[in-house]
């Protein structure tokens, strides 16, 4: 993984390892999950998911990753269970990748770095009144966050791969509905959750992560798709969409629990 510092992923941005964290940042987020010192904790319950696919709203380019926006104005596609004391709503999911399988995640498990990353992105509407509210919020936000490995063709996954070439460009949308992310989830329940933060600016420590043990299966094509886009408008000299991802930041005083023995 040394490998990762010289490919620091935003070395033209100032928010990677280098920077100060923020706020004193004691809780900032990737981080490398060691899975032996992770704590099994009895109480946690299995994460439920409702997700409404008539909320799903459009994909849009941001200039960090392919962004799906979801229609959060009713308890519709939400979460609960699992590390959550009430149901959190889901707002928008992205990705993270490398411009090689050999890296690309934000977070790693025992140091091992997988060729993407996906991030439900989810706020609770008990404690906050909007999403861009929740977000300056402690646990104001839930992020589940699910590893992709290079393996079989992920026919789900397929839908959003077609409509990439539409939002090549920064700033570019495309209309995108009726779409269920829990085909984007791995059958097993297994999780880790801690106490982290945004990994994009602001990088607020408002998010309880949920990192799914299983990754999801996508093939080669797939993966090279995702690195077709660009962090670059229309008209810029091209910059290809890669390496879109956090550099890990130290664990500080956190523990990892585990739903799973
Ligand atoms: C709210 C939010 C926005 C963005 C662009 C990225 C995140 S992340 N990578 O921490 O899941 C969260
Ligand atoms: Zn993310």
């Amino acid at each position: 993984a040394t490998g990762l510092v010289t490919q620091d992923p935003y070395r033209h941005k100032m928010w990677g390892m280098s920077e100060l964290s923020v706020s004193g940042g004691t809780r900032q987020s990737p981080i490398n999950i060691q899975w032996r010192d992770s704590v099994y904790d009895p109480h946690l319950k299995p994460l439920k998911i409702h997700y409404d696919p008539t909320t799903c709203l459009y994909i849009w380019n941001n200039g960090y990753s392919f962004q799906v926006e979801f229609d959060d104005s009713a308890d519709k596609s939400v979460i609960m269970g699992g590390p959550l004391e009430n149901h959190y709503r889901l707002k928008q999911f992205h990705f993270h990748w490398g411009a090689i399988n050999e890296w690309g995640s934000e977070h790693m498990v025992d140091s091992k770095v997988y060729p993407a990353e996906l991030h439900l992105v989810h706020w609770n509407p008990v404690t906050s009144t909007s999403f861009e509210e929740a977000i300056m919020e402690n646990n104001g936000l839930v992020v589940i966050g699910v590893f992709l490995k290079l393996g079989a063709h992920h026919a789900g996954l397929q839908k959003l791969v077609d409509a990439l070439p539409a939002v090549k460009h920064k700033d570019t949308i495309v209309e995108f509905d009726v779409f269920d992310p829990s085909c984007l989830m791995p059958s097993c329940p297994d999780y880790w959750t801690y106490d982290g933060s945004l990994t994009t600016p602001p990088l607020t420590e408002s998010v309880t992560w949920i990192i799914k043990k299983t990754p999801i299966e996508v093939d080669q094509n797939q993966l090279e798709e995702f690195r077709m886009l660009l962090f670059t408008s229309a008209g810029e000299e091209e910059k290809r969409m890669v390496d879109n991802f956090r550099p890990l930041q130290p664990l500080m005083n956190r523990t990892v629990r585990s739903s799973f023995r």
